[in-house]
C-alpha cells in the first residue's frame, strides 16, 4: 500500500513536471506565463495523486494551451493627425464553464507573455465564482496616459473594429482592468453596437447603470473582499467589530472595502496612493477620502487638510508598519514583500486578505502562512468583481434589472461560497488552511471535470 501511494506520487509529480518542462521549451520567453503556471502546477500535484485519470486525458497540456491568441493591428490618428500604430490582444484561453471572460488592459507593458498569465489565473478564478464563464483577457500596448478625449475615443473604436468579430454575449464577453474605466466601455460599446446593428449589451461589461450596466458592479470588489473576510474570521469566532485594519491604495476597491468594513463596525486606520499614506488613528473619514479620490482626483497627502490629527508620510510601504489586526492590500501587485509580511507579524496582524493582483510576493506569502496568519488570495478575494461582472451579463440576458440589495445580495452568498469551496479543497487534499492551495485546485477541478464530459478535442 505505502509503495502504491509513493508510486501514485511520483506519477504525479513527474506528470506536472513534464508538462511544465514542454511549457518552458515552447514558451521560454514568457516569464510571467510561466510564473503564473508554475504557482498553480505545484498545488495541483496533490490533485493528480487523488485523480489519475487527468493524467490519462493529459488535462494539464490542455488546460494550459489557450484556445486561441488574437494579435491585430490597431491603427489610429491623434489630434496633430499623427497616425499611430499599436498592437492589440485577446487571449481566449478556456470555455469550458462559459463564455471567455476577462478584462481588457491598455498599458505599454502589455504583451503577450503577460495577456497569457492573465488569462490564465482567469480561469480558475471565474470558476471559483459558481457563475458561468471561461477565461480570457486582452488589451493594447497603447498608453493612454496623457491621452484626449477624442484620442481615447478613437483609439477604442479602431480597437473594436477589429475586436468584434471575435467576441460576442455568447461567445466572449470582455470588461475592463488598467487603462479600461467606464469611458472606455462607453466608446467600446458604442463601435460595437455600431457595426453589429444590434443591442448585444451582454457583449461586455462595466457598463453604466441604466445603460446596461448592474447596480453594485462599482462597489463589489472592495464589498466582496470584506464578505471573505467576513468567512474567514467567522471560522475563527470572530467578527470585524472594533478591529483595527490596515487597508493600502484609495482606488475603486480600497474605497469600498473600508466602506464596508466601517459597516461591520471595523476601524479603519489607513490607506494610501503611490506617493505615500495616511495614518488616521481615529479612523478614516470615507466621505473625505471619496471627495479627494472621487470628487477631486487629488493627492492622498491632501487628506490632511481635512483632518489634522492625521499623519501623511511619503513611501508606500510604510503602511504595513501600523500595527493591524486585519491587513487588506487594495493597491497594486507586490506591494508586500518579506520585511512588510515580518513587520506585519510581529505588530500582530491575524488575517490577510488581497483586494488588489497579486500584491504579496512568493516570501511575504510563506512568512504569512507559516506563522498561521489566515490568509486570503487574490484569486478567491477579490473574485466579486468579475462575479457581479457575471451577474451583469445574467441582467443582460433576460432584460431586467435586480435592484442594489438583490446584486449585493448575491454577491454576499457568492463570497461564502468561494471560501467554503476553497477551505473544503485545501482539507480534501491534505492542505487544510491553506487558502492558496484550496482555491487552485477548487477552481482547477471543475474546470477539468468539465474537460473530461466533453471528449477529446
Ligand atoms: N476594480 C476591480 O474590480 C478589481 C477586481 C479585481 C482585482 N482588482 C485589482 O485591484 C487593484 C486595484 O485596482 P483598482 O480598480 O482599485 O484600481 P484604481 O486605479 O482605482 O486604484 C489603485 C490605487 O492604488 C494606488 N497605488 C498605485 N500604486 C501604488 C503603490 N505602489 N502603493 C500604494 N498605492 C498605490 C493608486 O494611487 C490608486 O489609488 C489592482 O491590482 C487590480 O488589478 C481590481
Amino acid at each position: 500500500m505505502t509503495l502504491e501511494v509513493l508510486s501514485k506520487k511520483s506519477a504525479a509529480q513527474q506528470y506536472v513536471d513534464s508538462v511544465f518542462e514542454q511549457l518552458k521549451q515552447k514558451n521560454s520567453h514568457q516569464v510571467e506565463f510561466l510564473q503564473a503556471a508554475e504557482e498553480i502546477f505545484i498545488s495541483l500535484v496533490p490533485v493528480f495523486e487523488q485523480h489519475p485519470e487527468y493524467i490519462e486525458h493529459n488535462i494539464l497540456s490542455r488546460i494550459v494551451e489557450p484556445d486561441r491568441i488574437i494579435s491585430f493591428r490597431v491603427t489610429w490618428q491623434d489630434d496633430q493627425n499623427q497616425v499611430h500604430v499599436n498592437r492589440g490582444y485577446r487571449v481566449q484561453f478556456n470555455n469550458v464553464v462559459g463564455p471567455y471572460k476577462g478584462g481588457l488592459r491598455f498599458h505599454p507593458t502589455v504583451n503577450e507573455s503577460i495577456m497569457k498569465f492573465l488569462a490564465f489565473e482567469q480561469i480558475f478564478k471565474n470558476s471559483l465564482t459558481g457563475q458561468p464563464i471561461g477565461g480570457g483577457k486582452g488589451g493594447s500596448d497603447f498608453n493612454p496616459k496623457g491621452k484626449s478625449d477624442s484620442e481615447i475615443m478613437r483609439f477604442c473604436q479602431a480597437f473594436m473594429t477589429e475586436l468584434y468579430r471575435h467576441i460576442g454575449p455568447d461567445v466572449d464577453v470582455p470588461a475592463g482592468d488598467i487603462g479600461v474605466g467606464g469611458r472606455e466601455i462607453g466608446y467600446l460599446w458604442g463601435q460595437y453596437k455600431r457595426i453589429r446593428g444590434a443591442y448585444e449589451a451582454g457583449v461586455l461589461t462595466g457598463k453604466q447603470p441604466g445603460y446596461g450596466g448592474s447596480l453594485a458592479r462599482k462597489e463589489a470588489t472592495g464589498y466582496g473582499l470584506v464578505y471573505f473576510v467576513e468567512q474567514m474570521l467567522l471560522d475563527a469566532n470572530e467578527t470585524f467589530e472594533d478591529k483595527i485594519v490596515a487597508v493600502s491604495g484609495s482606488g475603486n476597491v480600497a474605497i469600498y472595502a473600508i466602506e464596508k468594513a466601517q459597516q461591520f463596525g471595523a476601524k479603519v486606520v489607513t490607506c494610501s496612493d503611490s506617493s505615500g499614506y495616511i495614518y488616521d488613528p481615529t479612523g478614516i473619514d470615507l466621505e473625505v477620502l471619496k471627495e479627494i479620490k472621487e470628487v477631486k482626483g487629488d493627492r492622498i497627502s491632501t487628506y490632511v487638510n481635512y483632518r489634522p490629527n492625521a499623519v501623511y508620510t511619503e513611501g508606500c510601504t510604510g503602511v504595513w508598519s501600523i500595527p493591524c489586526d486585519i491587513a487588506l492590500p487594495c493597491a497594486t501587485q507586490n506591494e508586500i514583500n518579506g520585511d512588510s509580511a515580518r513587520t506585519l507579524i510581529s505588530n500582530g496582524v491575524k488575517v490577510v486578505a488581497e483586494g488588489a493582483n497579486m500584491p504579496s510576493d512568493l516570501e511575504a506569502i510563506n512568512e504569512f502562512l507559516n506563522n498561521g496568519i489566515l490568509f486570503g488570495p487574490a484569486k478567491a478575494a477579490n473574485a466579486g468583481g468579475v462575479a457581479v461582472s457575471a451577474l451583469e451579463m445574467a441582467q443582460n440576458s433576460s432584460r431586467i434589472s435586480w435592484t442594489f440589495d438583490e446584486v449585493d445580495g448575491k454577491l454576499r452568498n457568492i463570497m461564502k461560497s468561494i471560501y467554503s469551496e476553497s477551505k473544503e479543497a485545501a482539507e480534501k487534499y491534505g492542505y487544510a488552511g491553506n487558502l492558496v492551495v484550496g482555491a487552485n485546485i477548487a477552481g482547477f477541478v471543475k474546470v477539468a471535470n468539465g474537460l473530461l464530459t466533453e471528449g477529446v478535442y
